[in-house]
Formats: structure tokens, C-alpha cells, sequence
């Protein structure tokens, strides 16, 4: 690969990278720095050296990888003092938080991909960076091998963001779109998902949206320049997605996705939600298939800016971490390290009952005189204005029964649920009345 270099480069002292994790991402990132040392070394200005990686069995193999790298002794080889950066590609949160903080102490500026951590404590890691003089880096953890953090953090940070809406979960999208495309059941699809290595350690992160929320926070701060928490984010999972919520979304000419959305809001506040949603079938997000992710940036002057590509598994990961070690690499060649991200702005977060949107309502009913009367005079009783009303006969003769389906205009979410409360309530609703927000009009 590299053609470019004629004469022998001088002897430079190598940079000393250390590596926290060997896992699906960590593999490919080792593979990569062993197998492209030639042009690392090009596009860096000095060789690159992989000093060391800590795992947590050091006996296992792994091919490819040299044996005697493997420590089990990660706070030892962070702090060694000699590092230049340390990648941590372990995950979590409490046990990673105390060596990447160690690492930075040490002086080695950190590139990691770890999206729970930098979503509960971004703050403490970027001022410990920042009075190390050190980089923090984290491509990888929103959105995979997209260009996304980058984007948002300098080539957008001139321009004021609107809204950040996207699929941001590889597992999610590619359980949600075999569902629809296929009629697999979710669970089938979950563990193709994790064979393939798309999915967290632990899946609930990805299926009750946890992940997603993680990478909306740091999107939204990003975007916002304020500081947002997972804990900030509303969010809801896909596990009460079920075959019946994917034809009605059919029905209505879309298909069922989970999207991350972050918005800045006329008073000021900042909306970050997660959440199951249809989708138009003619909107770009609708045709986003398998574990690839697309983040839509709407911003005051660029206009609309879409990024797509894949979203998880272990090479296109490692092509987002290679970029930042790249990076930060030629930030140690030239003695500086980025400024840090910073959240001046103190934005106050919506409340999810403050949200406008469309809403698609469906509930099983009595086939009786009255009831679609009655279920459309809830929703007014509520403010809410309805733009479509369906009704399709169950089976029965016995007990006639029909599905009724309604769509909303834009609407507030507090009036919706309390719509949606009572409508739970009356006699004649059989079972659950089912909710999907509609986005992406
Ligand atoms: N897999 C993917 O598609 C993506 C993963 N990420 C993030 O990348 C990071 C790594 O993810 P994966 O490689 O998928 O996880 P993984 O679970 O495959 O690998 C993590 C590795 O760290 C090791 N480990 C755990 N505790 C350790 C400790 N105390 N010391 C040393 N090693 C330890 C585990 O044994 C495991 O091999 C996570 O933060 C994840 O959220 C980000 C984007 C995509
Ligand atoms: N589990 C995540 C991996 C990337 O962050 C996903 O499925 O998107
Ligand atoms: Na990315």
C-alpha cells in the first residue's frame, strides 16, 4: 500500500500505543496497527509501536496478534509512563472509568470507544485531558465507522445545529429491518445480531436503547454545546415492537425504526429522545437496511447534511478508531493536543410531555354502534386533531371486533398520553392501545 516513500526515513523514537481490550473491535484495531505499520508511520511522521495490550485472559490466542503483548495487568501498563496514547476498547463504565483517568495522568492522550462511559462522565475526562494537555478522541463511539463526532466537533462547530436525528444502533436497525422485511421474530434476529458482532457485550444496551441514548447524549452535546447525559435522554426500546405494530406501520406506507433525535428548542431547551418510530418508506432513514446507521444534521446555514455508512462490527469500529490514532498521533509529532469540546452553553433539557410530533394510534375494539365516535371525540376532548382514520373487521362473528387505527396532525405528547390513559380505560378497547410516534415527514 505504501508506493509514495523513496528514501529511508530518518530514525524517529516510535510512538508507544497501548491498547485496553481484545475483543471485537480490539482485534481489528491490533490487526491494523501490525498490518499497515509502514503507512502509519507515513501519515503519522513517526513509526508506530504496540507496546502492550491488556486483556482479561492473557494465555488465549489470538491470531495474529504477538503473545507477548497480552497483560492482564491494565492499570500497570497504562501507567507505565512511556505511552504516547492508550486505546481503550474495553467498554462499560466503573472499571474503565479509573484507567482511562490514570492513563491521561500519565500523559498519554486516550482514543477510545466507549460510548457509556463518555455519556455519563465526559466531563471529568476532558478537563483531566485538557490539564494534562493530553487528546481525547471517540469517533468510534457514535455511529461506528461514520464521521460523525468530527463533523460535529470541528467541520460544523462554526455553524448553529438545529436538529441531529439518526439511526444510530447497528443491532436495532438490523433486528428492526429482518422483522420487516422478512417477518423473522425478534429473537431470532438478536442472535444473528450478536454473531455478527454488532451487538453490546450485554444486548440489552442495544434493545431497550440504552446504547442509542448513550451516543444521543454525546451527539446532542456535540451538537449543542452543552453537557448531556444519558440520564438526560428519554428512551424506550424495541422489545415491545411487535409484528402488529410493523404491519400497521405498512399500512401506513412506513416502516418501524429507532431513531435517536436531538433538537434545539425556540425557549431554549434542548430535546434528546430515543425512541421506536415509523418512518416513511419515502424518507432516506426508511432505506437505512441491516447494522448500517445514518445521522441526518440540519443546521442553520450548511442546511441539510446526511452521514451514512456502517454502524458496528469490529473493522469498520477499528476504521474509526485508526483515524483518531492517526490524529492524535500527529498531535504528539507537533507537541499540542486539541482543544477540548467545549459546553458552555447550560441548556435546560425538555421534558419528553413537552415534544410535538405525529402519532399513529391502533387499538382492537368492540364492533359496536358509537365506538369510533367515541374514540375520536377522546382524542379531541384532548386538543389532538386527527389527519387519518381506518378501521379493518376482525374475524369473529361471535364477538365482532375491529382494529381501529388512527394518525394524527402534529400533536403535544402529554395530550396524546392522556388520550391514549383513558382510551385504556373504556369498555369497549380490547387489550393494548399501541402508540408509534411518526418521524421524518
Ligand atoms: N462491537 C461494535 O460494533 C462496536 C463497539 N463499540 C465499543 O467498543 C468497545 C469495545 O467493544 P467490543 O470490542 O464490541 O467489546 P468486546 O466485549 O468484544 O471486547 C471487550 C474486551 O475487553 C475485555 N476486557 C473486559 N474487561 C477487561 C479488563 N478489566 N481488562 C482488560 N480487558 C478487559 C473483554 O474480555 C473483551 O475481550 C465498547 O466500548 C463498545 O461499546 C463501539 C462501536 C461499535
Ligand atoms: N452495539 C452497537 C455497536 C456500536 O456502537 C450497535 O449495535 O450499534
Ligand atoms: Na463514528
Amino acid at each position: 500500500m505504501n508506493q509514495t516513500s523513496t528514501s529511508s526515513p530518518p530514525e524517529l523514537a516510535p510512538l508507544k500505543v497501548a491498547m485496553l481490550g481484545c475483543g471485537t473491535v480490539g482485534t481489528q484495531v491490533a490487526r491494523l496497527i501490525t498490518q499497515s505499520g509502514d503507512d502509519l508511520r507515513e501519515r503519522i511522521g513517526r513509526p508506530i509501536e504496540l507496546v502492550g495490550i491488556a486483556v482479561r485472559d492473557a494465555i488465549k490466542q489470538r491470531d495474529g496478534i504477538d503473545p507477548q503483548l497480552f497483560t492482564t495487568d491494565a492499570l500497570g501498563l497504562v501507567t507505565r509512563g512511556d505511552l504516547d496514547v492508550v486505546v481503550e476498547l474495553i467498554g462499560g463504565i466503573e472499571e474503565v472509568r479509573p484507567l482511562v483517568l490514570a492513563a491521561i495522568e500519565s500523559g498519554a492522550s486516550v482514543v477510545t470507544a466507549n460510548k457509556a462511559l463518555l455519556a455519563a462522565d465526559a466531563d471529568t475526562l476532558s478537563q483531566a485531558a485538557d490539564k494534562a494537555g493530553v487528546d481525547l478522541y471517540y469517533e468510534a463511539a457514535v455511529a461506528g465507522a461514520i464521521p460523525i463526532v468530527r463533523p460535529l466537533r470541528e467541520s460544523l462547530v462554526g455553524d448553529e445545529i438545529i436538529t441531529v436525528m439518526g439511526i444510530v444502533n447497528g443491532t436495532t436497525n438490523y433486528i428492526l429491518d429482518k422483522m420487516c422485511t422478512t417477518g423473522a421474530d425478534f429473537d431470532e434476529t438478536l442472535a444473528e445480531a450478536q454473531a455478527l458482532g454488532y451487538a453490546e457485550a450485554d444486548p440489552t444496551a442495544d434493545v431497550e436503547g440504552y446504547d442509542a441514548a448513550a451516543k444521543a447524549a454525546i451527539l446532542a452535546s456535540l451538537a449543542f454545546h452543552t453537557r448531556v447525559r444519558a440520564a438526560d435522554v428519554y428512551r424506550e426500546g424495541i422489545t415491545r415492537i411487535a409484528a402488529q405494530d410493523i404491519r400497521q406501520a405498512r399500512v401506513n406506507g412506513c416502516v418501524v425504526k429507532l431513531l435517536a433525535i436531538a433538537s434545539s428548542l425556540p425557549d431554549g431547551k434542548v430535546s434528546v429522545r430515543v425512541h421506536p418510530a415509523m418512518v416513511p418508506n419515502s424518507h432516506p432513514l426508511a432505506s437505512v437496511s441491516g447494522a448500517y446507521n445514518a445521522v441526518f444534521v440540519e443546521s442553520r446555514e450548511a442546511g441539510r447534511l446526511m452521514f451514512l455508512g456502517p454502524g458496528a462490527g469490529g473493522a469498520p469500529t477499528a476504521s474509526a478508531v485508526m483515524g483518531d490514532l492517526v490524529t492524535v498521533g500527529r498531535n504528539r509529532v507537533r507537541g499540542v493536543a486539541a482543544r477540548g469540546h467545549n459546553v458552555y452553553a447550560h441548556r435546560p433539557i425538555a421534558s419528553m410531555g413537552d415534544v410535538h410530533t405525529r402519532y399513529a394510534v391502533s387499538a382492537e375494539v368492540a364492533d359496536e354502534p358509537g365506538v369510533l365516535a367515541a374514540v375520536a371525540s377522546c382524542f379531541a376532548e384532548h386538543g389532538v386533531s386527527l389527519q387519518t382514520v381506518d378501521q379493518e373487521l376482525g374475524a369473529s362473528t361471535d364477538h365482532p371486533t375491529a382494529t381501529i387505527q388512527v394518525t394524527t396532525h402534529q400533536a403535544n405528547e402529554a395530550d396524546v398520553q392522556a388520550c391514549v390513559d383513558e382510551l385504556g380505560l373504556r369498555s369497549f378497547i380490547h387489550g393494548q392501545v399501541r402508540v408509534l410516534r411518526v418521524e421524518g415527514n
